[in-house]
């Protein structure tokens, strides 16, 4: 059957929103996709996706995006034991707290019992070519581990 895979980004200049995107032409040849931003998204259907993509820029100091607070709120009382989960994001290495909102989102999708397929992916600023490959990797990846687990 094909597998359904939710792609949820937070997004203020543009570049993860891209990411989110590239992702999407990656799977949606192997999955079903759906693309949400992260205000819209509601963390308590996320457990109906057989795997979920999050994508996060890092904001204040450190801190998640405050459009994702909500989300994150919501994500600590959903029980995401059977779904798989990636988490990537462009950040800064000019911050000291280089990408924590993607560590942030990761350590919260592991605690409600999601399964990571992968390490956090950060990016520092705009993607570079490795990085489109490290983003494609990451795809794969998650196509991958959802094949040999249906
Ligand atoms: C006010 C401000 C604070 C930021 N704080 C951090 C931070 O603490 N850690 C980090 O890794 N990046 C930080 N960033 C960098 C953004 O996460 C980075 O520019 C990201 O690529 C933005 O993604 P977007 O284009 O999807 O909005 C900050 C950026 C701004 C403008």
């Amino acid at each position: 059957m094909t597998p359904t895979i939710q792609i949820i980004f937070a997004s203020l200049s543009g570049r993860n929103r891209a990411i989110a995107m590239h992702l999407q032409a990656h799977l949606a040849a192997h999955a079903q996709t759906l693309v949400t931003e992260i205000s819209q998204a509601d963390a308590f259907t996320v457990p109906q996706a057989d795997a979920v993509i999050l994508v996060s820029y890092t904001y204040h100091d450190g801190e998640l995006p405050d459009e994702a607070l909500d989300f994150y709120e919501d994500l600590a009382t959903v029980d995401l034991q059977g779904t798989y989960f990636a988490v990537c994001g462009s950040s800064s290495t000019q911050h000291v707290h280089y990408g924590r909102a993607a560590d942030r989102l990761a350590q919260r999708l592991a605690a409600q019992h999601g399964v990571a397929v992968a390490p956090v992916l950060k990016i520092d600023g705009d993607p570079s070519d490795a990085d489109r490959q490290r983003l494609a990797a990451l795809a794969a990846q998650v196509l991958t581990t959802l094949d040999s687990g249906n």
